[in-house]
């Protein structure tokens, strides 16, 4: 992206509709889940998702996340079902968090924050690429889960032991072997909603399925998530926290629910 979008008080959510109008489009994301006004469908399917841990590539720090890179030229990792139809190759996994443990993600359950939200980011395969399907109506089905702090998550915790050679903005590393469906809950019951990306450019291309479930994080490793920094090497350093964007206008859209 070549603008500097970031979550400052200048660059910041408030000011991303400057550079990207859609910001104030009709399917924005991310929305306040309200289960008592999510309709339950008998038609949604149970999601499916086949991950194959061989296809994890590396770890980077983008300057806004961090985010672990899957290859996405076969269908070894893929969702089907849930709400979508087709086939959806995962293409990468981050996080959102706070500077604190009560706030962080970008969804919210009846107003209630998290400390911070996993998204599971996948692209239909009718579309014959990422970029292509980024800028189609049906081209993004992104998973979304909640983290709460409770126990250490001994499968976070890999992700976390990476941080100290991704540090600074635009830090990579190789990252194998890893196996996103740990980082899923036990129940995957799920709501979902037509949206969009949640950061600029906030295309209005996104399926998003939110798990009802939270997984487990400590208050140590939230702290080690803080570590991160948005700014690269030999800039003044800048602790990457509160990168979320706050919940949007749900401008009359349904959000339906997978279980009663
Ligand atoms: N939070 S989210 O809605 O789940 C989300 C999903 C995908 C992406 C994503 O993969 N990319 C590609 C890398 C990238 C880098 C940027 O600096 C940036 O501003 C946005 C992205 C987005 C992106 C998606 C689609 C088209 C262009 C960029 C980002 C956020
Ligand atoms: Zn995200």
């Amino acid at each position: 992206m070549s603008h500097a979008w970031g979550y400052a008080p200048n660059n910041g959510p408030d000011k991303w509709a400057d550079n990207f109008p859609i910001a104030n489009g009709p399917r924005q994301s991310p929305i306040d889940i309200v289960p008592g006004e999510a309709s339950y469908d008998a038609g949604l399917k149970p999601l499916n998702l086949k991950y194959d841990p061989s296809t994890c590539q590396d770890i980077l720090n983008n300057g806004h996340s961090f985010q672990v890179t899957f290859l996405d030229d076969t269908d070894n990792s893929t969702l089907t079902d849930g709400p979508i139809s087709g086939t959806y190759r995962l293409k990468q996994f981050h996080f959102h968090w706070g500077a604190s443990d009560n706030r962080g993600s970008e969804h919210t359950v009846a107003g209630t924050k998290y400390p911070a939200e996993l998204h599971l980011v996948h692209w239909n395969t009718k579309y014959p690429s990422f970029g292509e399907a980024a800028s189609q109506p049906d081209g993004l089905a992104v998973v979304g889960v909640f983290l709460k702090i409770g126990d250490e998550n001994a499968n976070l915790q890999k992700l976390l032991d990476a941080f100290d050679a991704i540090k600074a903005k635009g830090k990579q590393t190789t990252f194998a072997n890893f196996n996103p469906a740990t980082l899923l809950p036990g129940c995957l019951d799920y709501w979902t909603y037509d949206g969009s990306l949640t950061t600029p450019p906030l295309l209005e291309s996104v399926t998003w399925i939110v798990c009802k479930e939270p997984i487990s994080v400590s208050s140590e490793q939230m702290a080690k998530f803080r570590s991160l920094l948005f700014s690269a090497e030999g800039e003044a350093e800048c602790c990457m926290v509160d990168n979320y964007r706050p919940p949007q206008p749900l401008k009359g859209r349904a959000v339906r629910a997978s279980f009663q």
